[in-house]
């Protein structure tokens, strides 16, 4: 495992009525910014903080169903988040609304301080192609396009105007496939196509990476150099990843991991580790992934 650098603590920052606890200890105190017995306030941030979520929730059905009740969290330059939690505890919302891929029914999302809800829609789409990567289960490589057209494509979709193949060799180099440049998706392995994925969602030097379950459908070794290639991507470069997994050996790759329960921000674990998030897991409700 690569080694970790001191970064900073995501905050999540837990409300009146919230149950919170730090570290997975039963009983943790309600704890406002990370710290026991803080105050919630704006002008408490970490310094560096690249996506910030205030009070984001999210209902459906008007409000008849709430998929996230107001969530506080703030996450610092350089972090590597995992956001765990049973199957419908809010996971995917949560990554949704602060990735700008779904608008939340309360609250702002701020990605280097940029408040989305001020956003039209041609403004988002242009920041979540210019300031934000994704990695998603199934990669989503475009078939017809070889590994390197792949990973040129948000330069292109951004506008560029220069040279793109250039980056985009630079980016395959960083995940190992330098050589499988003009490779189509078909001819590479699943564990491959991630990386390339990987590499596609760090071209752009993106503010921040939103990773959803990049693992979940690559056998363990594979699984291991892709978050091996996470891990880098954030002490070698200083990028900033959010991860959903179910999989707390996934989860151990992580600076910290916070855990939803029935649409709320209920524990964090800092520097997790696979025995500790099963036991947070265990008492929250939810089986983890052997
Ligand atoms: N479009 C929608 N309409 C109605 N309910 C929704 C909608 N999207 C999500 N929900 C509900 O919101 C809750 C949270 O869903 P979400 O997909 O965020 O959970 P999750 O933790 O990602 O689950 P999983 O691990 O199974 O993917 C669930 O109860 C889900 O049924």
């Amino acid at each position: 495992m690569f080694g970790r650098r001191g970064a900073g603590r995501a905050a999540a920052r837990g409300r009146p009525g919230g149950e919170l606890s730090l570290d997975g200890q039963p009983g943790g105190e309600l704890s406002l910014d990370g710290q026991p017995g803080g105050q919630a306030s704006p002008d408490a941030r970490p310094r560096g903080e690249v996506l910030a979520l205030d009070a984001v929730g999210r209902t459906h059905r008007r409000g008849a169903i709430v998929a996230l009740h107001p969530v506080d969290l703030s996450v610092p330059r350089g972090h590597f988040l995992a956001v765990m939690g049973p199957s419908g505890s809010g996971k995917s919302t949560l990554l949704q609304c602060a990735a700008g891929l779904d608008r939340p029914t309360s609250g702002t999302v701020r990605v280097e301080g940029v408040a989305l809800d001020g956003l039209t829609e041609a403004r988002l789409t242009r920041l979540r192609r210019e300031r934000v990567g994704f990695v998603f289960q199934a990669h989503n490589l475009v078939p017809s396009l070889s590994a390197a057209e792949n990973v040129a494509l948000p330069l292109l979709l951004g506008g560029a105007t220069g040279e793109v193949r250039g980056p985009a060799l630079r980016a395959l180099a960083a995940v190992g496939l330098a050589d499988r440049a003009d490779d189509l998706p078909a001819e590479l392995s699943g564990g491959q196509q991630q990386r390339v994925a990987v590499a596609r969602a760090l071209v752009t030097d993106p503010a921040v990476v939103f990773a959803d379950e990049p693992t979940g459908a690559l056998d363990p070794v594979t699984a291991h150099d892709v978050l091996a290639l996470l891990r880098r991507a954030v002490d070698v470069d200083g990028h900033t990843v959010v991860m959903v997994t179910h999989d707390p050996v996934a989860a151990a790759w992580c600076d910290e991991a916070v855990f939803l329960a029935r649409g709320r921000l209920v524990a964090a674990l800092h520097r997790p580790d696979p025995d500790r998030v099963h036991e947070v897991m265990r008492r929250i409700g939810g089986g983890a992934a052997a």
